[in-house]
């Protein structure tokens, strides 16, 4: 608990007048409660056994003040105290997102997506609560009990014995119930994580859920998922109610010591009533902020638990690190020098030599699993070589700022990511809108003709899975948006593969057009596609197996021979 305020702390030196008045609304609390206790005395002695008619009015008039001290003191310590608790947790959510962000594609590749929506979202959320509302509660009901313990010695030190004797009894038992506590919270924060991704594979394969008629089968795994969250959030209430009743308990039996003791003071005629009854309320009032403290306390522990598991996204560094020189003015070559690309312990790719020169169309052709996606990987470096080299020119690619390199790279692959926004922000994602430069990119695409005729033109709204566009005018509006940064490399990743004939033909005279001036790779299943490359790389587990033009590589080349064969029966 003392690491998990120590790294929220430094967060609270921005808010230092918020707390301030936090503060006087705790303290209103607090005195009010104390103040309540004290009253019951002079309503007993003064105004009922001494009939005194002004104490009759001050009374009544002090139980207003009291108790309006109090409304007034909650109403501002909750705002207060909700204000800086909902800051601070933004501030935490938008820097988790950005760690998140800085961090390699493997995690992401590996991490359900839901489960990190899980760690921005529920796990952020039981930290709210935490730095707000419990620490002031902490606060709060800790200076209530002072004041009433204040209250309670006041009247009578030697039943404050006898009241608050029990006391230390009750804090063996809370530890082991906040302990507990804890390991519940974490359980229940993986399986509403595990809830969420569940959730979100549902939503974004519907379409193969449908088509299978699978709803049934994922509704039953949702269901297990269900069950077991519910399973656990049931113990952990099982658990955290059991505080109460504990403290009820230890409250009544110091009430009956007081009650036996107290009592035969009061009929010794060695107390009087109202101080036995104020007494009484302080030590009765006294049971019901300790009993917070202890649910409080028992919170904490759900929060210690999500704030443990954001902690190891923190744990998390990237390794992909950028470099410091900007991508060279102009890319004249790329070379690959003896490189190997490693997942792991899996060699994905080995013995790499190939070499792109600007103006050049490099097609890279090879049964599925071959590692052609991975050669691109390595030049957009979402994954670093494990041996060999990579240069631009004659700079090593790991000297290369990323923020520059990527600036300079457009990716077409096969999967068109559409936002949901218009024609001219989809192609100019990124990059500052200039009307004509979309227009332009449009047109290098053959995409400008349907775009005019659209409702609003390039101003024209799409929907985030590009629903009102074809599947070759999506491809179409992806390719825009490649060539709208004007890249030095372009790479087109299976972009035809999932189009009709018709459009496989027209997208691939709008690739040889855009090719000029700059270093193109293609990958394509379809061998028709590459037919105008100016050189093919063959890939044939992991290693490239023949470079040369399709001329070439049908005369010498036995695999592209195959692949060839294949393609064409
Ligand atoms: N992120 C990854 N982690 C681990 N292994 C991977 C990863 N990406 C690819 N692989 C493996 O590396 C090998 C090469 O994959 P790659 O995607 O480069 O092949 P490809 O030639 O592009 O195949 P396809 O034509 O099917 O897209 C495959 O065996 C694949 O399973």
């Amino acid at each position: 608990m003392k690491d998990f305020f120590k790294y929220y702390l430094p967060y609270y030196k921005d808010y230092k007048l918020k707390i301030f008045f936090a503060l006087i609304g705790i303290v209103g609390v607090a005195a009010g409660s104390a103040g309540l206790a004290y009253i019951v005395k002079p309503l007993l002695d003064q105004v009922f056994i001494e009939k005194d008619q002004q104490m009759l009015y001050i009374v009544p008039v002090l139980l207003i003040a009291v108790q309006t001290a109090q409304g007034v003191g909650k109403y501002i310590q909750i705002y207060y105290t909700s204000y800086i608790g909902q800051d601070i947790i933004r501030i935490v959510r938008d820097k988790l997102l950005a760690h998140i962000l800085t961090l390699d594609i493997d995690f992401f590749q590996k991490k359900h997506g839901g489960e990190l929506i899980s760690r921005v979202t529920n796990d952020i959320n039981k930290i709210q609560s935490a730095v707000s509302s419990q620490i002031a509660g902490m606060i709060r009901e800790i200076l209530t009990i002072i004041a009433l313990i204040g209250v309670v010695i006041y009247q009578s030190a030697e039943l404050a014995f006898y009241g608050l004797v029990v006391m230390p009894l009750a804090i063996y038992p809370l530890t082991v119930l906040a302990k507990k506590m804890k390991k519940l919270s974490f359980k229940s924060q993986e399986k509403a994580s595990d809830i969420t991704s569940h959730l979100s594979e549902i939503f974004n394969n519907v379409e193969i859920i449908k088509a299978n008629s699978t709803e049934k089968t994922e509704l039953e795994k949702f269901e297990k998922h269900n069950k077991k969250f519910f399973d656990i959030n049931i113990k952990s209430v099982k658990t955290s109610e059991l505080t109460s009743p504990l403290m009820e308990f230890l409250g009544a039996i110091a009430a009956a010591i007081v009650i036996v003791y107290g009592g035969s003071l009061v009929i010794k005629g060695e107390m009087t009533t109202g101080t036995f009854m104020s007494f009484i309320a302080a030590l009765f009032m006294l049971y019901a902020p300790i009993k917070r403290l202890s649910t409080i306390y028992n919170k904490l522990q759900s929060a210690i638990a999500a704030h443990e598991r954001i902690l190891t996204v923190y744990e998390i560094k990237p390794t992909i690190l950028t470099g410091e020189q900007n991508i060279p003015q102009k890319v004249e070559s790329i070379e690959f020098k003896d490189v190997e690309l490693k997942y792991e312990d899996f060699v994905a790719l080995k013995n790499i030599n190939l070499t792109a020169k600007l103006g050049e169309k490099v097609a890279l052709v090879g049964d599925s699993g071959g590692g052609k996606s991975s050669l691109i990987n390595l030049i957009i470096r979402f994954y670093d070589t494990s041996k060999g080299q990579i240069l631009f020119n004659n700079t090593c690619l790991r000297d290369i700022c990323i923020k520059d390199l990527r600036k300079n790279i457009s990716v077409v692959t096969q999967r068109v990511y559409i936002f949901n926004d218009t024609v001219a922000a989809n192609v100019a994602y990124g990059e500052e809108l200039n009307e004509e430069k979309v227009i332009e990119a449009l047109k290098q695409a053959h995409a400008y003709d349907f775009v005019k005729d659209m409702e609003n033109g390039i101003y024209t709204t799409l929907d985030e899975f590009g629903t009102n566009l074809s599947g070759g005018q999506r491809q179409r509006i992806a390719i825009a948006r490649a060539l709208y940064k004007n890249p030095q490399i372009l790479i087109l990743d299976e972009a035809t593969s999932a189009l009709d004939n018709e459009s496989e033909s027209i997208i691939s005279e709008v690739i040889d057009e855009v090719c000029q001036n700059r270093i193109t790779f293609v990958i394509a299943h379809r061998l028709s596609t590459i037919k105008n490359a100016d050189k093919i790389a063959v890939f044939k587990k992991g290693e490239i197996v023949c470079v040369g033009s399709e001329e070439e590589l049908l005369n010498n080349c036995k695999e592209y021979q195959r692949l060839y064969n294949l393609a064409n029966i």
